[in-house]
């Protein structure tokens, strides 16, 4: 069923119920991205974001959001049913658009899972999270006109508004351990990268290290990364920063589930 796709909105949504999570898939996998690259976890994907990346590989979380409401109680049954598994990513869509995923944090918590919550940092909230993986989305992210996946830059507005929260933000990176993944779509991202980390320094107590940035070259699928991963490689190391592959699109592609 269709999902309200912010939070806003998701309260006049009259199929809304207030327990639960709007589930869009669980699936067993290696995690893809980031520190933890080829670590066995499971994924849940909650439905509904309050951004909208032209680009965003999970069209059906955030452009057209479905999914179907589930207690937290089924959730962590089907986390536990991949008996293999010692860590499980929470993603989405954002799934810090939910309060329901505290819920859910701290039941994976007491369970004794290693949490990652992969975000777009601009929503805080205090749960039990062991990695913050945020990927604050640059200006090469808002879906003007000409990129729009949907309509005609309609939602080129509100996510240049809303795409960085400094305070929350950093609110993030004080409270947890943190990586920052960029997406990279070419070298004109670079300047934008060296000024928010500038700001969220500032704005700090922690420590945030070039080795806790990491470069992500955009793209879905293989032949996408096949036009973004060397740039993106050769502007890490030039920056000092880390390169993440994906490297479930390199070994699945675009494949659903993986
Ligand atoms: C679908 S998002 C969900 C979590 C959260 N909304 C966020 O953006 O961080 C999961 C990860 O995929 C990344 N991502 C989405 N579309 C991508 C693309 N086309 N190429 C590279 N990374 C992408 C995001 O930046 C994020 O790190
Ligand atoms: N294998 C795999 N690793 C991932 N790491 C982050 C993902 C995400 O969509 O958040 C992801 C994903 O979708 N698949
Ligand atoms: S913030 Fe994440 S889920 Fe939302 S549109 Fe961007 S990539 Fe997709
Ligand atoms: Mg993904």
């Amino acid at each position: 069923m269709p999902v309200a796709s912010d939070t806003e909105e998701r309260t006049k949504d009259a199929d809304a119920t207030d327990e639960g999570l709007p589930i869009n898939e669980v699936f067993y996998s290696l995690q893809g991205e980031g520190t933890l690259a080829g670590v066995p976890s499971v994924f849940v994907r909650t439905s509904g974001c309050n951004l909208r990346c032209w680009f965003c590989d999970s069209y059906h979380t955030s452009w057209e959001p479905t999914g179907a409401w589930r207690d937290v109680d089924s959730i962590v049954e089907e986390v536990q049913s991949h008996e293999q598994a010692s860590h499980v990513v929470l993603t989405g869509g954002e799934p810090l658009i939910h309060e329901e995923s505290v819920e859910l944090l701290e039941r994976l918590a007491a369970e004794g899972y290693h949490t990652t919550v992969e975000t777009n940092g601009t929503i805080y909230r205090d749960a039990p999270i062991d990695l913050a993986s945020i990927s604050p989305k640059l200006a090469s992210s808002t879906p003007t006109p000409n990129r729009d996946p949907k309509g005609d830059g309609e939602w080129e507005e509100k996510h240049e508004q809303n795409r960085i929260d400094m305070d929350a933000f950093s609110r993030m990176v004080d409270a947890y351990e943190t990586q920052l993944k960029f997406v990279v779509t070419d070298e004109t991202d670079l300047p934008e990268i060296t000024d928010l980390l500038d700001r969220v320094r500032a704005a700090t107590a922690t420590a945030v290290a070039d080795d806790d940035v990491l470069l992500m070259p955009e793209g879905m699928t293989r032949e996408q990364l096949d036009g973004t991963r060397s740039e993106v490689a050769e502007l890490a190391m030039e920056h000092g920063y880390r390169y993440t592959p994906r490297l479930h699109v390199d070994l699945w592609n675009d494949a659903p589930g993986t």
